[in-house]
């Protein structure tokens, strides 16, 4: 099975056909204030004239055999199941001969029998969001009217499973559930969920013009919002996961960082763009039409065109987008270009640069402490893994490797 990996492929945009709308109003959530953007849109739901547009032209603009489709919310089960069915007819009419691939981003309250009956029979892979067990779920992931959804999203996990869907887990981690790594990562165990993406949650508040509230990366400024995870939380709560997995889980449980790191240590591109060396191979779709840089900068500066006016291809190899990608490398402070980790790092997201060096450069990653103290620890073993995959053996030999009390061969 398949993790969602869209950001391993050349080029990649989300879609989001219900553009910010959702029936859930998790507190931490960077979508919902992006109707801001859209006020003067009656509804914020995608044309088929614009999904037309878009299938072809996403096909057109791939240049590998497969292509990868992500459909993204807002909700995504806010467009019924005749709306997808419609997309995947078009996907067959323009594909000519190519594989296509669905993936679909959900919170989970909505599914149902049909709805997973569906993804099992076109083939969907499914992210469903979940930020542990209940009570870490339900401190910040509410519906509209302010009342819990983990025990709608685990029905959803047991309907998924009941019809054989294939699905992986999308957890955030704040403020409120970063001090227990441990009942977190036992949770994704015991509802056996094998492919897990932790996304740190890291934003801060300011006030725009436009009427946004949540600050983009790559400039200083706005107050910290209470949910974010600070540097430390987020260090050892990697940490503390890393030893546990190391010592029983590789190559059974899939933690997508893990994963991502040891790929940079081999010298392979992760498949996450937050630890790759570029940006801008990620773009993202609003129901309009209006296509950004990035989901994490959808905001006006950053929007590259309509593709009402223009080719996909067009934005996603405009100028404005190549200067994008190479923003995360060439705005590194002197204390990343020195880092010793600086290759698996890369100074992580530009969303999350907003403070200062050792040296007072601006730049610096708001996480780097706890990144760097997870890279210090966990080096020995990525170094024994990368021998080993090397030598061609499994990585997963290192658990062996610990149980034997071996030295790991770091000097
Ligand atoms: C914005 S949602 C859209 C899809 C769908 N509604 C869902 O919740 O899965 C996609 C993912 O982004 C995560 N997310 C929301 N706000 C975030 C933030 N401020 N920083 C990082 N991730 C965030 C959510 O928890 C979810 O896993
Ligand atoms: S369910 Fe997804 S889109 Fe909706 S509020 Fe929560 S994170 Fe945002
Ligand atoms: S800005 Fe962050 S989320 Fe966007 S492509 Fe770059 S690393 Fe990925
Ligand atoms: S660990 Fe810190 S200093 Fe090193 S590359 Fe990452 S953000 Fe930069």
């Amino acid at each position: 099975m398949a993790t969602i990996n869209p950001f391993g492929r050349p080029m990649y945009i989300m879609l989001k056909p219900a553009g910010s709308l959702c029936n859930l109003r998790c507190e931490y959530c960077y979508y919902l204030e992006k109707q801001q953007l859209y006020t003067n849109c009656p509804n914020h739901i995608i044309s088929d004239q614009m999904l037309e547009k878009f299938i072809r032209e996403y096909i057109e603009a791939q240049t590998t055999p497969e292509v990868l489709f992500t459909w993204h919310g807002g909700e995504t089960l806010m467009r019924p199941i005749s709306f997808y069915k419609r997309a995947l007819q078009l996907q067959r009419t323009y594909a000519r001969g190519r594989q296509v691939d669905n993936c679909i981003q959900t919170n989970g309250t909505l599914l149902n029998d049909e709805w997973c009956q569906f993804f099992k029979e076109n083939n969907f892979l499914v992210g469903v969001s979940i930020d542990g067990p209940q009570e870490f779920h339900d401190e910040y992931r509410k519906t509209a009217s302010g009342k819990p959804s983990f025990h709608k999203v685990m029905q959803g996990i047991r309907l998924l499973n009941k019809h054989g869907v294939e699905w992986n887990a999308l957890a955030v981690v704040n403020d409120f559930n970063a001090d227990y790594p441990l009942d977190f990562y036992h949770f994704f165990k015991e509802i056996k969920c094998r492919y897990i993406q932790f996304t740190p949650i890291v934003e801060r508040i300011v006030m725009r013009n436009d009427g946004l509230k949540l600050a983009p990366g790559m400039y200083e400024g706005g107050q910290l919002a209470d949910f974010s995870v600070t540097p430390e939380q987020w260090g050892n709560f990697l940490c503390t996961i890393f030893d546990e997995w190391v010592r029983n889980d590789v190559g059974e449980y899939y933690v997508q960082l893990f994963d991502a790191t040891l790929a940079n240590w081999v010298g392979v591109a992760p498949g996450v763009c937050t630890m790759a060396a570029e940006c801008g191979h990620a773009g993202v779709m609003e129901f309009n039409g209006d296509v950004y840089a990035c989901d994490h900068f959808v905001y006006p500066e950053y929007k590259l065109g309509n593709l009402k006016d223009k080719t996909i291809y067009e934005m996603m190899h405009s100028p404005r987008q190549k200067e994008f990608a190479k923003l995360k490398n060439a705005l590194l402070p002197q204390q990343c270009k020195e880092c010793r980790f600086r290759f698996a790092c890369h100074g992580e997201c530009p969303k999350n640069r907003f403070v200062r060096d050792r040296y007072n450069q601006p730049g610096l990653n708001y996480l780097c402490k706890g990144y760097y103290q997870f890279f210090e620890h966990a080096a020995p073993y990525f170094e024994f893994m990368k021998r080993e995959l090397q030598a061609q053996r499994p990585p997963a030999n290192i658990m062996e490797e610990i149980r034997k009390g071996q030295k790991l061969g770091l000097g």
